[in-house]
């Protein structure tokens, strides 16, 4: 599916012999922890660029590339994003950004950082988990659509992972299904932080417009509303509520199957028509769930902790899965 994407920069993509290259690695000088987060920093593993093999690309996003490397010495797979530096300001600050939240993270159900390099031409990379099974998005074009049992388990991982992240103070701003990764383990882990941001209490409201419009919730969908400050933390259940549709139905749920998206019929299903709704088969939990999820008054919505106590999730989950 074609996204649309608004008030976000070119993609810089180089082909650079990063991990082969035998230049010296040269630290990222990281900001501090900030005192408002009680999330610990992610661990991490001293491994030089140039013990990394480069094994193939795993997919691209806006900023760079995500290659397969392997560790030479221990042959540990690892998944390394490279950004290229163009000169763009707000590509590197998402990739800062992004570095500073891994860093600070500590959960199962989030993509963990290993390593962070950068070169002084400004080339950044980050070294991660490597999840085996590609992203929710290969995963519901491999399957067509998920049963009941299959959506619960994966929505109780995202939503440890996000009420995890809320926790922190720190809102995602891009969930959808190529930002949750999966492993052959079929768990699920939050990932591309470039977007996000850390708030100083869960009841700030931010006015970030980065991210996947597709996935926006009304309230930021249009800038207007409410001087352009929403509760982030009720904009992220709504990207899962529309991520979780999609992985049932099989399509994206707001436009009709095969239609391509673009911004004004985006802004209509998002802002003007009802919010989108399961088809009769669906059972009355995850209907329930969903709508839960899709209020288009955000303080209307659960959040992150009530939804973890949903009767869709309580009759197909152990509460420790
Ligand atoms: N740790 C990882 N393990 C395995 N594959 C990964 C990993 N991180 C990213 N990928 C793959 O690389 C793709 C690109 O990831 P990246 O975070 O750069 O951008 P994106 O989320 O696809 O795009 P955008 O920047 O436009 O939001 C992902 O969709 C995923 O398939």
């Amino acid at each position: 599916m074609a996204i649309v994407r608004h008030q976000r920069h070119i993609n810089l993509r180089l082909a650079l012999p990063y991990v082969t290259d035998r230049r010296p690695r040269f630290p990222l000088p990281l900001p501090p922890l900030a005192s408002t987060t009680t999330a610990v920093a992610a661990s991490t593993v001293t491994i030089p660029t140039t013990e990394l093999e480069r094994l193939g690309v795993l997919g691209h996003g806006d900023g760079g590339t995500v290659y397969k490397v392997q560790d030479k010495c221990t042959s540990k797979i690892y998944a390394l994003k490279v950004i290229h530096d163009g000169g763009d300001e707000t590509t590197r600050r998402k990739v800062y950004k992004e570095i500073d939240i891994l860093r600070k993270t500590d959960s199962p159900h989030v993509v963990r950082c290993y390593e962070t390099y950068e070169k002084p031409w400004g080339e950044v990379a980050i070294l991660m988990e490597y999840m085996d099974a590609g992203n929710l998005d290969t995963l519901r074009r491999k399957k067509g659509t998920l049963s009941d049992p299959e959506l619960a388990g994966i929505t109780r991982q995202i939503l440890k992972g996000l009420s995890y992240l809320h926790g922190n103070k720190i809102i995602h701003l891009d969930i959808k299904p190529s930002n949750l990764l999966v492993n052959d383990k079929m768990q699920v882990k939050i990932a591309d932080f470039g977007g996000s941001m850390i708030m100083d209490r869960t009841s700030d409201l931010c006015n970030s417009y980065v991210g996947t419009c597709a996935y926006m919730s009304p309230e930021r969908f249009d800038p207007n509303a409410n001087g352009g400050n929403y509760n982030g933390f009720l904009a992220d259940i709504w990207s899962l509520g529309v991520t979780l549709m999609e992985l049932y139905v099989g399509h994206f749920p707001l436009l009709p199957a095969g239609k391509k998206p673009d911004w004004l019929s985006l802004m209509c299903a998002i802002c003007f028509d009802d919010p989108p709704t399961l088809p009769p088969t669906a059972s009355d939990e995850l209907r329930n769930f969903l709508e839960c999820c899709l209020q288009k008054d955000p303080s209307k919505r659960w959040n992150a902790f009530q939804l973890l106590e949903h009767p869709f999730l309580i009759k197909y989950t152990a509460k420790d899965d």
